[in-house]
């Protein structure tokens, strides 16, 4: 019997009308879903589809921008409408936008409010393989030690590194946090968009590395710089850490480029569902 260790995937996914018509057609409920929460969306936005994902059978995980909360009653309001809905899980991150719309000016206060609030959440924090562009080592360790006792579980920032991960999670493991990680890494996206992107979102020194390591070898392999394929990170990553105990699964962040994920998911080092429907969905389901 094969000892190699199977993996769970979530699919990360930006709140829109199409994606909610669209996303049924090729990764099936009762899969799992992070929803984003840009500051240029805002809140309400990824609530509401995240109630609607819920509705179509899906675990679903908000995420709540701490930066983006105008307030305790807007907080309240949202978690009464997702707990309605099934909810139980959210994802907690300040979030990008400059100026906090209320009082909470990072997650660890937005954390506090809803373990205060609804305490029956499990919440989800995220962590930085690579550090993180802005914020100093210092202030991510003080989060991180403020935060996890509260937390459930932890998702990685973008990365394309499976030794950055690895040691991360030896980090973590040495300062005591044993939350379960999802290894955040890149879905199926264009080469352009990623580079876009990651400069925006700061994950320039993953994308600097992965232009020497695994992006660049991947896309040389597949005769295909338009795309990026991160199959081959994903199985790094799984050979290092699949046997972790802290290791959760992949978190994919999929930009919303649903057309190219079956053959990725397809591909996916991944537990298979038990019994398979009549009409099989792709084996990426918890
Ligand atoms: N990893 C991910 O999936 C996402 C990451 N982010 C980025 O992560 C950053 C940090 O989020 P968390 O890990 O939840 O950190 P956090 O809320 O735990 O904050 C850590 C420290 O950084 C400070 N800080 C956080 N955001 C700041 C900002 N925009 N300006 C100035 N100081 C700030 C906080 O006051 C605190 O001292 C966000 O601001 C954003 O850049 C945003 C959305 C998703
Ligand atoms: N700093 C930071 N902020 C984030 O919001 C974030 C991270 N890091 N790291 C991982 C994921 C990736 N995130 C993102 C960010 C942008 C799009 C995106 O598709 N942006 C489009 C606009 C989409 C729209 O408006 O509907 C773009 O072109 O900017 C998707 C996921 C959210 N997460």
């Amino acid at each position: 019997m094969s000892t190699e260790p199977v993996a769970s995937v979530r699919l990360e996914v930006v709140p829109s009308a199409e994606l909610l018509s669209q996303l049924p057609l090729i990764y099936k409920a009762p899969g799992s879903l992070s929803v984003t929460c840009l500051p240029h969306h805002g809140p309400a936005r990824t609530v509401a589809a995240s109630i609607e994902l819920a509705q179509l059978g899906y675990h679903t995980v908000p995420h709540l921008a701490a930066r983006s909360i105008a307030s305790q009653a807007e907080l309240r309001s949202f978690l009464g409408q997702l707990r309605d809905a099934g909810i139980s899980e959210l994802f907690l991150v300040a979030g990008d936008r400059r100026t906090p719309a209320g009082s909470y000016s990072w997650s660890g206060q937005l954390l506090e409010d809803v373990k205060a609030f609804s305490p029956e959440f499990s919440v989800g924090i995220a962590g930085y393989p690579e550090g993180h562009p802005v914020l100093g080592t210092a202030d991510l360790t003080r989060s991180l030690d403020a935060k996890a006792a509260m937390a459930s579980s932890m998702v990685t920032q973008m990365c394309f590194s499976a030794d950055a991960i690895s040691d991360y999670l030896a980090t973590l493991r040495s300062s005591g946090v044993e939350l379960p990680v999802w290894v955040g890494v890149p879905g199926p996206v264009s080469i352009k968009k990623l580079l876009a992107l990651g400069a925006r979102l700061g994950v320039g020194r993953s994308l600097k590395l992965a232009r020497g390591t695994g992006l660049a070898r991947a896309l040389w392999r597949r005769g295909d710089f338009l795309h990026y394929d991160s199959n081959r990170l994903i199985r790094e990553i799984h050979e290092r850490i699949g046997h972790d105990p802290l290791f959760a699964g992949f978190h994919v962040y999929t930009f919303n480029n649903l057309h190219r994920l079956p053959g990725m998911l397809g591909s996916l080092p991944v537990r298979k569902p038990r019994a398979l429907p009549a009409n099989p969905a792709y084996p990426a389901t918890i």
